[in-house]
């Protein structure tokens, strides 16, 4: 039976005439358009948004697109026709131009504003108006929502142009970070941990954009040129973009009653992402205070197995502001984030990020986004002071919560049964001290090796390992041996297979993916693509070939590259 909204997707979406009447656009057509918006979406220049929760934005096309790649196993997942990526009419659409869609889809897209915290101080300096009403998707623009096979997906092009968001900036995101965003996603996915998923790339055959970046070589922290760029389109999917920084926006014009609408705002994109996000675990039929408390306990859950996850994987966000934190609980905006070498608790791509975004202070960080989110909702619960109490509850035992994922996550890691502190002490100084590679490290303990053989080819052998090799190698038998002792009780090949499952052969280093988007850069995706195929396997062994080009430590002369070991903000 084919009803309304929950059609069946025919086995195969081969064309666009076969996807559209898979759409239905629930967000622009439940929540509030902007009362200024233009309904044919030509609203590319900065002003204030005051008021309703989406404006009306028609993505501005890069010119004359090519095909770099679309996600493959995505596709299959959807239904999708490999072929289709490279149709014309797709293609036309997905690079931004909706002059031509079939009916029933839209020629005009939406854009979203959102506040932003930092660490969680409330920020406003970033709106070009100061008023928080100039801030949002500067270059995100959703073109169409689907659903397939029961199942809801919000699909946004990236690097589309223009928007009241924009802040004067040009809308454009360039190959380099696109190629970047696109591999991280799928990679990401392959892993095990919850993100937005990339369904297609297109880049501009002759459209260059300027941006700082560094000369070849550089060693400085700061870009030290300006060099032109091709501009891409990469189209990402997740069940909603439902940022933290979304909910602020609309729990501060709540809280400073703004206008005469701010309350009933809040309460209904909170409904929104419920409805997107939690639909299966949420009881529709509650009242709304009794959501947003179920909403932020599932929220709080979420976030917590998020962080121990990408700590599991070696992956540091790098800018996980309120306004890049997601209220699905999933990675978004592959900004200037990096998958560590060296385990380096204070390992930070990102050259404006600071400590407070490092890799081992993102639980912290998410405690911070989650105290954004609790005050942004706070409003709703105004009048249900047993709800409120709840929510105080909840806000409060985040650094518990977060600290038994962070337990869990090691013991599963070292294939324990139950957290052991001092055997996690003496091994992260170890880690630090010789210094290890991370994946490697923890991949080749996966073998369960009898001594430290196996264990030292992750250890990168400088001057401080040469220092005192013979202690330290002593320090690590002994370690090996206790660890040993508290392993899972079963067989080897049980507890190997299982340790193998958490901790990936393969992971997405910078120094991989350089080479990758420069190639593309001059229409040379043979790299992409290779990087796209061992990333999206990243458990398996893989062939020999594969294992010496992509399981290995980073060069000794690689560290200290700007573009490559750490970045600047990185449209
Ligand atoms: N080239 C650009 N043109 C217009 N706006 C931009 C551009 N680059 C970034 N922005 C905007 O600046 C803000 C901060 O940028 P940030 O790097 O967090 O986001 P992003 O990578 O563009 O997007 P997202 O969070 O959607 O993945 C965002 O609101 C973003 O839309
Ligand atoms: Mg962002």
């Amino acid at each position: 039976m084919i009803t309304g909204h929950h059609r069946e997707t025919p086995t195969t979406v081969a064309t666009l005439d076969d996807l559209a009447p898979l759409a239905d656009y629930s967000l622009m057509d439940t929540l509030n358009c902007d009362p200024e918006g233009k309904a044919d979406g030509a609203d590319h220049a900065p002003r204030q948004v005051f008021s309703g929760h989406y404006v009306p934005v028609n993505p501005t096309p890069i010119e004359n697109p090519e095909y770099v790649a679309h996600g493959k196993r995505l596709f299959r997942e959807l239904g999708f026709a490999d072929s289709m990526a490279q149709s014309s009419d797709f293609v036309r659409m997905f690079s931004g131009d909706l002059s031509r869609v079939p009916e029933p889809l839209r020629n005009v897209g939406w854009a979203c504003g959102y506040a932003l915290s930092i660490y969680g101080t409330e920020l406003y300096q970033q709106c070009p108006f100061q008023t928080g009403n100039g801030y949002g998707d500067g270059r995100a623009i959703s073109v169409l929502e689907a659903v397939i096979n029961g199942k809801r997906w919000e699909m946004q092009l990236k690097g589309a142009g223009r928007t009241p968001y924009c802040r004067g900036a040009d809308g454009r995101a360039v190959l380099r970070s696109s190629v970047r965003e696109f591999l991280a996603q799928e990679h990401m996915h392959a892993l095990g941990v919850p993100t937005s998923r990339s369904l297609s790339l297109y880049v501009s055959k002759t459209e260059q954009v300027r941006r700082p970046w560094y000369s070849e070589g550089s060693r400085s922290i700061d870009p030290d040129i300006l060099i032109s760029e091709p501009v891409a389109i990469s189209t990402r999917v997740a069940p909603s973009f439902i940022r933290v920084g979304q909910i602020e926006l609309f729990g501060r014009r709540a809280r400073k009653q703004e206008h005469p609408q701010a309350m009933e705002e809040l309460e209904e994109i909170v409904l929104h992402v419920i409805d997107r996000e939690y639909g299966d675990v949420i009881d529709q039929s509650l009242a709304t205070a009794e959501k947003v408390v179920l909403l932020a306990r599932e929220f709080r859950s979420r976030l917590t197995s998020l962080v121990a996850n990408w700590i599991r994987v070696g992956y540091c966000q790098g800018n996980f502001n309120s306004d890049n934190c997601a209220v699905g609980g999933f990675t978004l905006d592959y900004g200037p984030f990096g998958f560590c070498d060296v385990f380096d608790p204070q390992y930070q791509p990102w050259t404006g990020g600071g400590q407070h975004f490092s890799f081992l202070n993102q639980p912290a960080a998410a405690e911070r986004n989650f105290h954004s989110f609790c005050l942004a909702v706070r409003p709703l619960l105004a009048g249900h002071p047993d709800c409120l109490r709840q929510l105080e509850e909840i806000q409060s035992d985040f650094p518990k919560v977060m600290q038994a994922q962070m337990e869990k996550m090691w013991a599963t890691k070292l294939g324990l049964d139950a957290f052991d502190a001092a055997l996690f002490r003496e091994l992260a100084t170890l880690m630090m001290q010789t210094p290890v590679d991370y994946s490697l490290f923890f991949r080749e303990l996966s073998s369960l090796p009898d001594d430290i053989e196996p264990l030292k080819k992750s250890f990168y052998k400088g001057r401080t390992y040469a220092t005192d090799p013979e202690g330290l190698d002593n320090r690590w038998s002994a370690w090996l041996i206790h660890w040993q002792s508290l392993t899972r009780a079963g067989t080897r090949e049980e507890l190997s297979r299982q340790m193998k499952l958490v901790n990936p052969k393969y992971s997405l280093r910078e120094w991989f993916v350089v080479p990758a988007y420069q190639q593309a850069a001059d229409g040379n995706y043979a790299l992409l693509r290779e990087l796209q195929d061992v990333m999206t396997q990243p458990d398996a062994e893989q062939s020999e070939d594969v294992e010496k080009k992509y399981y290995r430590l980073k060069p000794l002369e690689l560290f200290g590259v700007g573009g490559s070991s750490h970045l600047s903000c990185s449209s």
